[in-house]
């Protein structure tokens, strides 16, 4: 601070007061535009940089070796010279902060013989003690002897998140759907992983569907993506998005052949196009890129429950089961995906629900139920799913295979009127599968 004023000093004694003056009030009123028109430039390029100097200087260092000692993460060490023995205390050095505004992501080198679980144990204490709402854990990629501390000063979860904008290009990382508790939009990639949702009932698992449909929207038209909808509830939730749909079975009891053989038929019709890809692409590559001839296969499930567990024909039941385990097993590879939610996530229900590699829990019902679906441990590491309230619908946890700690995001909120305003007025184009279909006979 006192640099800065005596560099201001010595910046007038050169230039003169009124550059000086002049300069100053161009960048106050380029910042003020910034924080109006560009806010989340803003929080990255100004707010964060300048709260991470303060709360690195004054929260957390200043409390550092106190704050850790208290939570157990200090090791003491005894040492001893000729005639006099004491002791050494080895504090976790705090190598670095940064804060998004949101979120003050502490960076420590942990001491040997720690692990990350020992900080995991202690996330609620250092919350405390650093006035920070939640603590969460995270090892640090390639850094093994790192450990990151998020420490939550506000929650941007707590407002509706409106939907983000997409391209087609957006396929390739995966679409903007949520917002994550740093603050910061949260991408989902569909390509290579197959999605489980599951929510108690009102816990928004439709605006999960929906912010992943409005994303993949600009890839649905440039036809890399094919969208295969299966909504066992009488097509109440997917209805709306018919037009982005190749397929779309809601279950038909006149046609004498049974309500759910139409969604068999479907799950069947998908394993025939992965089957052929796999004789395709077989020794030219391990994943499947999405293109115009041979688009990425989303079969979209609103309750997976109806196929799997409430299944009155028997032989659809047999059916659908065979099929849906050889896409879950075989289909991500060959670009065929499944995307499912369900509100209850037991064995019974569900007897797949380890086969899907991304997955998300929204408000569940009870602490048991966040082991079934983000695999054990996740609940230590902070998915309290079960206390997310119910004023909070959209908010989960999501984990992906390979990387240990769940997140906590938002999804967007997705409204009839908005879905109706994206999707009108509805392409005129006949349907879409014949094309699918031809296009991957033909190649
Ligand atoms: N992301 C969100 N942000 C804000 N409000 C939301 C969000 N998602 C859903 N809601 C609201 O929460 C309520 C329940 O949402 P939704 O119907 O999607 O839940 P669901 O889990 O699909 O329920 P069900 O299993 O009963 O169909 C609705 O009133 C909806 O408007």
């Amino acid at each position: 601070m006192l640099g800065a004023v005596a560099g201001l000093v010595v910046l007038v004694e050169h230039v003169g007061a009124l550059p000086v003056g002049v300069g100053a009030g161009v960048m106050a009123a380029g910042l003020v535009s910034m924080r109006v028109w560009r806010p989340v430039w803003f929080r990255r390029l100004v707010g964060g940089p300048v709260s991470a100097v303060w709360r690195s200087g004054w929260v957390y260092r200043r409390r550092w070796s106190t704050a850790l000692e208290t939570a157990g993460l200090t090791v003491a060490s005894a040492s001893s010279t000729v005639g006099t023995s004491s002791q050494v205390r080895y504090v976790p050095p705090l190598l670095r902060v940064r804060s998004t505004g949101f979120v003050d992501r502490v960076r420590v080198r942990m001491l040997p013989g720690q692990t990350v679980d020992d900080y995991a144990e202690q996330a609620d204490r250092l919350a405390q003690t650093f006035g920070a709402q939640a603590c969460r854990v995270r090892s640090v990629a390639r850094r093994v002897h790192e450990v990151e501390l998020w420490l939550l000063t506000r929650d941007p979860l707590t407002r509706v998140v409106d939907p983000f904008a997409s391209t087609v290009a957006d396929l390739a990382v995966g679409p903007r759907v949520a917002l994550g508790e740093d603050g910061l939009p949260w991408r989902l990639r569909l390509i290579g992983s197959h999605l489980l949702v599951v929510g108690a009932t009102g816990s928004g698992k439709g605006s999960v569907l929906w912010s992943l449909l409005l994303g993949l929207q600009p890839a649905i038209e440039a036809r890399l993506v094919s969208v295969w909808a299966i909504d066992p509830k009488g097509g109440m939730e997917l209805a709306f998005g018919a037009p982005l749909f190749d397929r779309f079975c809601h279950g038909d009891s006149s046609t004498g052949q049974g309500y759910e053989s139409g969604f068999a038929d479907l799950l069947e019709d998908a394993v025939e196009v992965m089957r052929s890809r796999q004789d395709r692409l077989r020794g030219i590559t391990r994943l499947h890129q999405p293109s115009p001839e041979g688009p990425l296969v989303v079969v979209l499930v609103d309750e997976l429950a109806a196929l799997t567990g409430w299944v009155l024909d028997r032989t659809a039941k047999k059916r659908i089961e065979t099929a849906l385990g050889l896409l879950l097993s075989q289909g991500r590879a060959v670009g065929v995906v499944v995307v499912g939610a369900v509100q209850d996530p037991r064995k019974d229900v569900l007897p797949l629900r380890d086969l899907f590699p991304t997955r998300i829990a929204l408000r569940l019902s009870e602490a048991e139920q966040v082991h079934l679906v983000l695999g054990p441990g996740a609940r230590d590491r902070g998915a309290e799913a079960d206390k997310i309230p119910d004023t909070l619908p959209g908010v989960g946890y999501v984990t992906v295979d390979g990387i240990a700690e769940p997140v906590r995001v938002r999804f967007s909120h997705v409204t009839d009127d908005l879905i109706a305003d994206r999707l009108a007025p509805a392409p005129s184009e006949g349907p879409r599968l014949e094309l699918l279909r031809s296009v991957e006979d033909a190649a």
